[in-house]
């Protein structure tokens, strides 16, 4: 019969260039990029690589959520309220900063001297949950969904997937705006048509071989921003080894500002000189900034 799938086609496709983030730290950046802003809700998609010596230490983060996702290696991270803690291959940070966390976020040391590199996702927040209290939602890999199907294995960090059965696999995260984060490998003559809510905004970035989007083959490091228009996303894998990306779609906060300041998200430019005036002045869900300094932030 008629496919009822009807892809999203590509609309936009950039190459994420390598340049340096922190203290001694690479990223290529993806979303986030002059070329790739205003994605609602997202505000940027780091695909980081860093090593002892290097990192991102002690910072703040008002009004926005970071999503860290680790693809080979370990970072440590610990905050001004004492939350430490590591993520190793696989696992997954949600941070929902709300209205203010100081942390540091460093590489753990690894025997083969290997960077340790992941993605780092950046989510704006709906007004309403700006000023919230902080909050940690954070698995493990092995406790992380996965929908499999013949050849395609859906890693559900955030969201939902299809099995083959029909069956929905969930993520154990709460969102406060609607986000889909899914991890996908597919091996050689595996196709996948992957559903996406109506009206969200969906990109995908490549990691590893040369998947066929929408049609079109696509290297590594490259943001895929598809159409509003379409059923979902149509991938397919006709090489010889596995490919892996992933797909990131999310529900535009539409009517809502956004004016950014670095790590510090608001919906008006009144907000970001308050969250200025409350880190300098160490007030407003910033007290514990007061003489704080990270054990990990070197
Ligand atoms: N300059 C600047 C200003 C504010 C920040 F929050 C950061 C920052 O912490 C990061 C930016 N990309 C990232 N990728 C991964 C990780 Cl673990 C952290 C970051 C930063 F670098
Ligand atoms: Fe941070």
């Amino acid at each position: 019969d008629m496919s009822r799938f009807a892809a999203r086609t590509v609309s936009k496709l950039v190459r994420a260039i390598e340049q340096s983030e922190g203290a001694g730290a690479t990223v290529r950046r993806s979303i986030g990029t002059p070329q790739l802003r205003n994605y609602s809700p997202f505000l940027m998609l780091d695909h980081f690589s860093v090593k002892v010596g290097a990192g991102f230490p002690d910072h703040p983060h008002r009004g926005q959520e970071t999503v860290t996702y680790m693809l080979d290696g370990a970072m440590q991270h610990e905050d001004f309220a004492g939350h430490a803690g590591k993520i190793e291959t696989g696992d997954l940070q949600w941070m929902t900063a709300g209205k203010g966390i100081m942390h540091a976020e460093m590489p753990c040391p690894r025997p083969d001297g290997k960077p340790n590199v992941g993605l780092q996702l950046w989510v704006d927040l709906p007004s309403d949950y700006k000023l919230d209290e902080p909050q940690y939602q954070e698995h493990r890999d092995k406790d992380i969904p996965r929908a499999k199907n013949d050849k395609v294995e859906v890693k559900v960090i955030s969201g939902e997937a299809l099995n083959a059965d029909g069956s929905i696999t969930k993520s154990p995260v709460r969102n406060r705006v609607g986000v889909w984060f899914l991890d996908v490998r597919i091996q050689p003559g595996g196709k996948l048509e992957q559903r996406i809510p109506f009206g969200w905004n969906t990109f995908l970035y490549t990691l590893t071989g040369k998947p066929h989007i929408a049609g079109k083959q696509v290297e590594p490091y490259h943001t895929i921003v598809l159409g509003r228009e379409g059923d979902g996303v149509a991938a397919e894998n006709s090489g010889e080894e596995e490919v892996r990306f992933v797909i990131i779609a999310g529900q535009p906060l539409d009517g809502q500002r956004c004016v950014q300041y670095g790590p510090f998200v608001g919906d008006s430019e009144e907000f970001i000189y308050q969250a200025f005036m409350d880190y300098q002045g160490q007030t407003n869900g910033f007290e514990r900034a007061k003489g704080w300094n990270s054990k990990i932030g070197g």
